[in-house]
């Protein structure tokens, strides 16, 4: 299977897609490339530096593909060296026409660097994308000086940003409910107002507060003070960025997939290069799978997940790592018993209405599912196959997959969708099938060599899951 073009989510030929079913207990090795979040603040915070960076392992997709694209349109050079990108900011950002495609991070974190350019700054995205809330960022952007006028119907995108020279910058109150996305967007460009930045949050709390960490941790590695002691209150003095040579962690939260093709066939997969301090929420899959039922072991390898016969309903807030909800959903489809998912409201904001799309999804499958204020609780039932609606949201095509493992004739309707991320998941995905195989047949071979006299050697498909669509997994 070719890995899928990064640059768009139109590969026809892998539309529709059937989900393969695990031959045998899923164990593999699979590295993941890099963070998606890290990549997209690195170049930010390159094009705002004071000089030239450099960015090892940044992921190459969709999403980072159209930030490295904004920030070209805004006169920085962004130049691959290898595996290497060097990243020299403009004197003066220039005004132009960006793509945000799908992608949160570009249509949040690039309309602040608008503040500092020359000219205007207009901003247009997937016709999908126009849903994604915005308004709270457009109106601190006003609020900060700069003229903001909307280019379509809606409150979001398209909407253009026109700056000033003269902005001071000063203090801004938005509701930060929606998104964390809006604070840390605010906090990038923060230092290079005349008077820094002081962000607050007024309204219900914020979610992904560990990626508003990341990027406070990331400004602190390049030189900038950030005052992050009260809840809800965040300042930026004003300062210089300085530049950076970073190498980009895998991103664990498209480790998730993965992870739970091991727990939900039994199998045992490695995820290496995890790293044993990170901002990142995926690191909440250690808890998250251990809660499942999993076991979860971090060591010189990796992440190595192994399933056990049945996963354990759960009961999980996924406020802080809200981006895991759809594996999250899967995993829970697939258990003994009922699981809740609570603190999640706003990712009906998200690629698409999540839990809207999880709920019609995995009921079509057989599973009851009941949409609450800010989540879902899901019941396990008896699943079958049908064609699964990925709402070109590539986490919606990594819940899929996973099911698919389990569970017969799962199609999905378009699996290309998950270039937004990760061009290489089908491939990815195949060849942990394939290793699983691989390593099966190798287990056997070493047992025939020990006892050569076995007169019925063991078939890799002994004690495995059921395969059939009138066997698919039983659930009560
Ligand atoms: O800042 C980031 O890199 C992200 C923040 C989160 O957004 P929300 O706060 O909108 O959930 C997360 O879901 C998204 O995938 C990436
Ligand atoms: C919410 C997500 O993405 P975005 O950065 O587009 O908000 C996500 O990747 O799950």
């Amino acid at each position: 299977m070719p890995d899928l073009d990064p640059t768009t989510t139109s590969d026809d030929d892998l539309r529709p897609w059937p989900a393969p079913q695990a031959p045998v207990p899923v164990t593999a090795t699979v590295t993941v490339p890099g963070s998606k979040s890290e990549t997209n603040r690195a170049l930010v915070l390159a094009a705002l530096a004071s000089g030239p960076s450099t960015i090892v392992n940044g992921l190459d997709a969709r999403d980072t593909q159209l930030m490295r694209d904004a920030l070209r349109t805004l006169g920085v050079v962004v130049e691959d060296e290898g595996d290497t990108w060097r990243v020299t900011p403009p004197e003066r950002f220039t005004g132009g026409s960006v793509g945000c495609g799908l992608a949160g991070t570009v249509m949040r974190f690039v309309p602040p660097l608008a503040l500092l350019a020359d000219g205007p700054v207009s901003f247009d995205g997937d016709e999908q994308a126009y849903a994604r809330p915005m308004r709270p960022l457009l109106n601190a952007l006003s609020d900060l000086g700069a003229e903001v006028t909307a280019d379509g119907e809606g409150d979001g995108l398209p909407f253009t940003v026109v700056g000033r020279p003269d902005l001071a910058g000063g203090t801004v109150t938005l509701d930060a409910s929606t998104s964390s996305q809006y604070v840390s967007a605010l906090l990038l460009v923060g230092a290079r107002l005349a008077g820094g930045l002081e962000v607050l949050h007024a309204g219900p709390p914020v979610p992904s507060l560990p990626h508003i960490a990341m990027t406070v941790a990331m400004l602190r590695e390049r030189g900038v003070e950030v005052d992050d002691s009260r809840a809800d209150r965040w300042a930026v003095s004003p300062g210089v960025i300085a530049p950076r040579d970073v190498v980009v962690e895998p991103d664990l939260s498209n480790a998730a997939p993965f992870l739970a093709a091991a727990a939900v066939t039994g199998g045992t997969v490695t995820v290496p290069h995890w790293p044993t301090e990170t901002l990142q929420p995926g690191d909440q899959l250690r808890d998250i799978l251990s809660v499942f039922g999993a076991d979860v072991t971090l060591d010189d390898r990796g992440l190595t997940v192994t399933g056990t016969d049945q996963l354990l309903g759960t009961d999980l807030d996924l406020g802080g790592a809200s981006e895991l909800t759809p594996v999250v959903a899967a995993l829970a489809a697939l258990a003994r018993d009922t699981s809740h998912i609570r603190g999640v409201a706003h990712v009906r904001g998200h690629e698409t209405d999540r839990l809207a799309a999880l709920r019609t999804e995995l009921e079509a499958m057989g599973a009851r599912v009941h949409e609450t204020h800010d989540g879902l609780t899901i019941h396990p039932r008896l699943m079958g196959g049908t064609t699964f609606r990925t709402y070109a949201d590539h986490r919606m095509a990594q819940a899929g997959a996973v099911l698919g493992l389990v569970v017969a004739d799962v199609v999905l309707d378009d699996v290309a969708c998950t270039a937004k991320t990760m061009p290489t998941f089908v491939d990815l995905w195949t060849t942990m099938l394939d290793e699983s195989v691989t390593e099966v047949d190798a287990e056997l071979a070493v047992e025939e060599q020990v006892d050569p006299e076995v007169d019925d050697p063991p078939s890799i498909f002994d004690g495995l899951l059921p395969v059939s669509s009138d066997e698919s997994r039983s659930r009560p």
